[in-house]
């Protein structure tokens, strides 16, 4: 007999399920070695080869229709990664996000039918200040999404930490996330202010946008 609903190939998988918990609790979520210390150091070899061609351009703020540089708001230089372009490094990643958005999609119902993702170099001295990641004239995107690839042994005194605004029972607190490599954070990008403080040394990352229609 055939059911409507067939939940035989569904495989509950904890991580994720700890991701969703999260997130529906504080509406950010961490994960430590969500890329393995192999794929960071692809990663991290793919953004710096596509840095030395000199691909990367000063980071704007606002989108496509309405951007400007503002290097007093922000500093770092940045790539979009082309997904129907995408080299070995670049396959390992997305392979990982795609099976993230479909569980998202299957367990939450979040339809997430886009995703935009970049290399981000900051180099000494920069920072982006406080900020939301979504624009006034598109609120598209849901989850934001950010992946370390620094190398191993990121001091306190390199700066970078990524603040993301709370706010619990009414007071603001700031929660300090170094750039550790192959941590992601994982918040909602329509809720949670952030800034990322000036580094004191080259800070490497990819940060990216799930998006509804
Ligand atoms: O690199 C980070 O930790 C956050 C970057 C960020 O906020 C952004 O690109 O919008
Ligand atoms: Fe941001």
């Amino acid at each position: 007999m055939s059911h409507l609903f067939e939940a035989i190939d569904f495989v509950e998988n904890p991580l994720y399920e700890s991701i969703i918990a999260d997130i529906a609790k504080q509406q950010f979520s961490i994960v430590e070695n969500f890329f393995s210390e192999e794929e960071v150091v692809l990663l991290r070899q793919s953004l710096i080869n596509k840095h030395e061609e000199d691909a990367f351009k000063k980071a704007a703020i606002g989108n496509r229709v309405n951007e400007t540089i503002v290097k007093s708001i922000r500093g770092d230089l940045i790539l979009w990664i082309d997904e129907t372009h995408i080299n070995e490094a670049e396959a390992l990643f997305f392979k990982k996000i795609n099976d993230l958005v479909a569980y998202l999609n299957r367990t939450c119902f979040m339809g997430i039918l886009h995703k935009e993702f970049h290399y981000a170099v900051y180099p000494k001295d920069t920072f982006y200040k406080r900020h939301i990641d979504t624009f006034q004239n598109d609120d598209r995107r849901k989850l934001s999404f950010v992946c370390y690839l620094n190398e191993d042994g990121w001091l306190p005194e390199n700066g970078g930490e990524l603040v993301l605004y709370l706010n619990e029972n009414g007071a603001e607190v700031e929660k300090v996330i170094y750039p550790l490599p192959g941590r992601i954070v994982i918040f909602e990008s329509q809720v949670i202010e952030h800034e990322v403080k000036p580094v004191n040394t080259e800070r490497l990352s990819i940060t990216g946008w799930l998006k509804t229609r």
